[in-house]
Parts: structure tokens; sequence; C-alpha cells
């Protein structure tokens, strides 16, 4: 299985948050490493991930590439220049991907405490699916708010669940949504929505409470702890 790691973010939400510059959040430090070996690790350890494309700002590559090499991997690292936006980076990513790559799953390198199941899970939902996403249903009441603030309605939460990632998906149909979103000037979170918009179907897989992206610090401290139990096995 072919693997992306969008990883070109520049972390503005968690920088602000310390008033600092921003800066690439996956280098941060989480327990003993930084935060994208722990994504590495886990790819590396899925039986189904075969190639791994780290989507990435070219001042990072250096960085990224020896965080891979610390870590000798198995798995063959590639490193792909990645856009100003997630959407624009995957798109990278596709047109990078070998030409015999069929299906894809793409993953955040801001979710590095996903495990290995849960990618080979993904890897195994393309038996019955042409796209899927890993999701969680939603634990708290949501709002719809309007821009005043005010609620304007509340959605079924039986019926809601928080997008995760991996996302997976045929490769050739996601060139063509991710085409036509480019041409339609649609601008999206997550690739499934480009999916959704062409009326192509996107299943769910569930995904892990833990398979947090790490955006905020207190995503950092939640994460630092569930690692902590993790490798104590008490996770
Ligand atoms: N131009 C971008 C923006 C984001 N990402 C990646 O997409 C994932 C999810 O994005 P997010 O959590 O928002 O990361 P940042 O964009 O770095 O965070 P922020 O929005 O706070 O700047 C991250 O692994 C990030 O590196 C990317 O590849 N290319
Ligand atoms: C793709 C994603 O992780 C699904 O929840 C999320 O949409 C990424 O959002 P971000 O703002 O790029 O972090």
């Amino acid at each position: 299985m072919y693997l992306l790691i969008p990883a070109a973010g520049i972390g503005r939400r968690l920088s602000a948050a310390w008033q600092q510059a921003p800066r690439n959040k996956l280098l941060l430090p989480l327990r003993n490493r930084p935060l994208l070996a722990w994504t590495l690790l886990a790819a590396e350890a899925a039986q189904s991930i075969r190639w791994i494309g780290i989507i990435c700002q070219p001042t990072d590559q250096p960085d990224f590439a020896a965080i891979a090499d610390t870590l000798s991997l198995s798995t063959p690292v590639h490193f792909i220049t990645g856009g100003d936006t997630r959407q624009a980076s995957v798109y990278n990513g596709l047109q990078a991907l070998p030409a015999e790559a069929a299906q894809v799953l793409i993953h955040d390198g801001a979710r590095c405490l996903s495990t290995p199941d849960l990618f080979d899970r993904c890897a195994a939902a393309f038996q019955s699916c042409k796209g899927f996403i890993a999701a969680v249903p939603v634990k708290d009441t949501i709002k719809q708010v309007n821009a005043n603030r005010q609620i304007e309605h509340t959605p079924d939460r039986s019926r809601l669940w928080a997008a995760q990632t991996p996302q997976g998906f045929d490769v050739s149909l996601l060139k063509d949504c991710h085409r036509r979103g480019h041409d339609q000037g649609w601008a999206v979170t997550d690739d499934a929505a480009l999916f959704e918009k062409c009326g192509l179907p996107v299943n769910i897989v569930e995904g892990e409470e833990t398979n947090l992206k790490v955006t905020t610090p207190a995503d950092l401290s939640i994460a630092e702890l569930i690692l902590k139990q993790r490798l104590r096995g008490t996770d």
C-alpha cells in the first residue's frame, strides 16, 4: 500500500498559542522523538504499508530526511514538495505517486498516535470500497452557529462522526476530484470532501479515539500522556 503523509504545514495554531514564529510542529519533540518519527514508526510497523511519500516544504526536508535515517526504516521513503494548503500538498503528492499506484492512503503527519492496526484496517477497506476515511463518533453535542455566534442548528448527534486520517482512495478517481477541485476553486480541509463534491461514495472505517491531530498545545500534552501510557503498555 502507498502512503502519502502531508507534512508541509507551519503549525500556526500551535506557534500562535506560544506567541512564537510559525514552525513545522512535526519537528517538535514528543517523549524522546520528533513528532513525525512516531507517525513513521507506526507506518513502518503496519503490515500493509510498502511505500511512504512525505510531503514537505523544501526547508524541512533535510530535517525530515535525518529523522527517517535515524529510524533506519525498511519501507522506502520519498520526499515530495508541499503546497500552500493541505489540499495543494496532497495534489502534489498524488502527482508524485508511482504510475503503478492504484490505491493510496493519506495520513496527516500530525496524527502521530495512529496505530499500525489502523493503517492495516484502512488498507483492508479497499476490498469493499474506493473511498473511505477513518472516523470516530462525536461525543459532544455539535452546534451550527451563525456569524453572530448564535446557534442556528443542532445536528442529530447520532449521525455525526469526526473525520480522521488515514483516508483512502482509488488514485485515478482522487486525481480527477482534485483536478475538478482545482478548476472549480473548491477549498476543502480533507480529501473525502472532494470525493463527496464529485458525488462519489465515501465509507467510514472505525478510527481510534487516541488518533488525535496535534494542533494546539493541549493536544501536545494529551499526546505525551497517551504515548507515556502506550510505552508502558497501559494504553
Ligand atoms: N500546506 C500544508 C498544510 C498542512 N499540511 C499538513 O496537513 C496536516 C494537517 O494540517 P494541520 O494540522 O492544520 O497542520 P498545520 O497546517 O501545520 O497547522 P496550522 O493549521 O495550525 O498551521 C499536517 O500534518 C500538516 O503538516 C500540509 O501538508 N501542507
Ligand atoms: C484531514 C483532517 O485531519 C480530518 O479531520 C483535518 O481536516 C485536517 O485539518 P487541518 O486544518 O489541515 O489540520
